[in-house]
């Protein structure tokens, strides 16, 4: 198994001001990879780097999965939850990439649904519009629609924030279920305790990179100060310092 994704001296950022910078690194296929840092530390800019958001100011990014096998879980802040629809429909569009948008869903279809919705415990939730779900049967909600769209590559931004024990338990399980499978993921966390726990691999970010590798090598308490030490030092409107760059260069 080769690497799915490659940073190249890539540096991201809003109106030419980086957010993370000067990042290179690879993601070998099946990896389990937190993405750790402080707030601000570019984290979720990352994340809308690989699925191609946003563009790259210098470097680039080297994804070798194709668009339709990245799966995208942003914060709950971003997910709009007053749009009308009930869970069965929001995780039935866990298949669109395989039956189009305006392809019809067959009992077989259906059945898969309806499987998808009880692995993450909400039978009985069906018929539920998402604004009445509360926020941990809301994450189980889109983690039932990741469950269909069978990503080899699973991006999570912060899947746990203001989840209780139970909930976060039963994602993991998810989460480590298809890293089973040999898929690749990448989460965005701020519970050192469940990254020690679970994630094999992890990048501390600080803007740039402060280590990545083996977590327990990585999460010291030295590099944790480092990484905060770097935040706060951060000029959030130096300039980039190269000039701009293709964005994702993705395998077909
Ligand atoms: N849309 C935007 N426009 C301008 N600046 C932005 C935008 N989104 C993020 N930033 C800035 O980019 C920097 C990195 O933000 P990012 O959201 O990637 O951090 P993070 O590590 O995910 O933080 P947190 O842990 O707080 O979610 C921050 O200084 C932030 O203010």
């Amino acid at each position: 198994m080769g690497d799915v994704l490659a940073f190249r001296d890539l540096t991201l950022g809003y109106d030419r001001h980086p957010a993370v910078h000067h990042l290179d690194g690879v993601v070998p296929e099946g990896a389990l990879l937190a993405v750790c840092g402080p707030n601000g530390a570019g984290k979720s800019t990352l994340l809308k780097g690989i699925v191609g958001i946003l563009p790259a100011l210098a470097g680039r990014i080297e994804c070798r999965v194709p668009e339709r096998e990245v799966a995208y879980l942003p914060q709950a802040a971003e997910i709009d939850r007053t749009f009308p629809i009930e869970v069965f429909d929001l995780v039935s569009t866990g298949l669109w990439r395989r039956t189009g948008l305006f392809g019809g869903i067959g009992k077989a279809d259906r059945a898969r649904i309806e499987a998808a919705i009880a692995a993450v415990g909400l039978e009985g939730f069906e018929a539920r519009p998402i604004g009445t779900l509360s926020g941990g049967q809301m994450q189980r909600t889109l983690f039932a629609r990741l469950l269909l769209q069978e990503a080899r590559l699973i991006l999570l931004d912060e899947p746990f924030t203001a989840l209780d024990a139970g909930t976060t338990a039963d994602l993991i399980a998810l989460i480590e279920r298809w890293n089973g499978e040999g898929r690749t993921v990448l989460a965005v966390l701020h519970d050192m305790e469940l990254v020690r726990d679970h994630f094999p691999q992890t990048l501390l970010l600080a803007r740039e990179t402060v280590g990545w590798g083996v977590t327990r090598e990585v999460l010291t308490p030295a590099n944790l100060i480092e990484a905060r030490r770097m935040c706060e030092a951060w000029d959030d409107g130096a300039p980039a310092c190269a000039p701009g760059s293709p964005a994702v260069e993705r395998a077909a």
